[in-house]
Order: C-alpha cells, then structure tokens, then sequence
C-alpha cells in the first residue's frame, strides 16, 4: 500500500470541509478523484500533504503516519505535488526551477527534458514569461525531478490551449506507463477515465463512490458528476 486515507476530517478555520474521505491507492496505480465543484477534492490533496492537516483521521504513506508531520518532510517522503495554479519560481529560469527542486532518482533534467521539449527549448527563459501550458510543464517537470513515489496532479489541465493539454495528456501516459503512482484530479473525463486504474468521487466532503473506469456508467455519472 502506498497511500492509506483513513476516514478524515478537514476543517478550515470553524468550517469543516471534509467529513469522511478514505480511499488507499497502491504502487504503480492512476487513481482519478472525481467530483463536483466544491466537493472537496483540493482539500483532499492538501490534507495529503499536510498544508491543510487533517482534524481527525490517519494519513499513511509508504506504511508511515504522517499525522503532526510538516508538508516539506511530508514531500520528502516522496509525494510530489503539482497544486492547483502551477506555482514556479517566477523569476528563476526553467532550468533553475528545475535543478532547484532536485533530488537523486531517476528523474534527471535530461529525461524531464525529453518528456517535455518545450521546456527544453526555453531552458534560459524566466518561468514569468511562459505560457500558462508552459508553466503547467515546468510545475510537473520540478515535482518529477523530486523523484516522488507519487505525483499528485491537480486540475493539472485546466484553462490550458488544446494542444498544450494533448501533450500533458501525453507526459502522464508516459508516465503511467513509466510506473509511476499518479492521483489525478481532472475535469476532461475522455482522457482521465482511459489512463485510471481507479475512480474515487467525493460527494459534499465524502468519499461515496470507488471502483474501476468500466463501472462509471451513465447512471454513476449523473448522480455524483452531475453535468
Ligand atoms: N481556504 C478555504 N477556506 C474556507 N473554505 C474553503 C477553503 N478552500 C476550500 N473551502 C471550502 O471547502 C469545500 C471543498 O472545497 P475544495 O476546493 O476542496 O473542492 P474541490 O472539489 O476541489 O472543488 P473545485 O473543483 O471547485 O476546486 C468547499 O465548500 C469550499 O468552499
């Protein structure tokens, strides 16, 4: 087991956001977190990383407890997160975003390079001038060069120009196919539902549905995906 949520409770301030999420995802599994606006799936991934600590509940990656844990050790147990807005250093170059956030595996500056050549071609641009796809690469590019055990994309495609979003479609087949553990939250259903091992939905804070891509009908989709 390589990610165990066990019944959380997430407040903000006085106001609860999570009231119940479990799910467990295992090495080498693409697990989708589904759900509607508001339900609770960013607060998932931050209690996951500890930026939003969990009131009640138990967190356990790669076997350990990550209750009272500061999100930096948190990362560096290996959870590599690319958050929502895809933040870089604005004015550091790419190839400085990059080499700054690295550590030894087998993610090196030349195979984030490969997976993405834009990145490449702009290895002296500062992160401000890209595009916002660009950007986008560059935040996935700095969370692989930490080597994570597991890659947390969040809405990771979203606003972004369509062949800019074909081609991070693209990296995360790679690297699914690559082995690497991936918990994706993404809107566009026709690419995310093909590369998931799994589904999770979250209703109003809850974790209320899990199972595997073949078994989201129609009929799941309209009472929890509502569109
Ligand atoms: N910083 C915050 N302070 C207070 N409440 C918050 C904060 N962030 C989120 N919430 C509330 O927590 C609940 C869950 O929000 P969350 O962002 O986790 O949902 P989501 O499923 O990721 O939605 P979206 O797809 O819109 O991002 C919502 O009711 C939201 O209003």
């Amino acid at each position: 087991m390589l990610l165990d949520v066990q019944d959380i409770t997430t407040y903000y301030g006085a106001s609860q956001a999570l009231l119940g999420v479990e799910f467990r995802m295992g090495e080498g599994e693409v697990v989708a977190l589904m759900g509607r606006n508001g339900m609770g799936k960013s607060t998932t991934i931050k209690s996951i990383c500890n930026l939003v600590p969990p009131k009640t509940g138990r967190i356990f990656f790669g076997g350990k407890g990550t209750e009272r844990m500061a999100p930096y050790k948190v990362a560096r147990l290996g959870v590599g997160l690319v958050p929502e807005g895809r933040r870089c250093f604005p004015n550091l170059s790419v190839h400085e975003n990059l080499v700054a956030a690295a550590r030894p595996g087998k993610w090196t500056l030349d195979k984030v390079n490969a997976l993405f050549p834009r990145l490449q071609e702009r290895h002296a641009q500062m992160a401000k001038s890209l595009s916002g796809g660009e950007q986008q690469m560059l935040a996935i590019g700095r969370a692989l060069m930490t080597n994570p055990r597991l890659l947390i994309l969040d809405e990771a495609t979203e606003g972004l120009a369509p062949v800019i979003r074909q081609d991070i479609w693209r990296a995360i087949r790679q690297l699914k196919a690559e082995g690497l553990s991936i918990l994706v939250v993404d809107k566009t259903l026709s690419e995310l539902l093909p590369v998931a091992d799994r589904c999770v939905i979250l209703e109003n804070g809850r974790s209320v549905w899990t199972g595997v891509p073949a078994e989201l009908t129609a009929q799941v989709q309209d009472r929890y995906l509502g569109v």
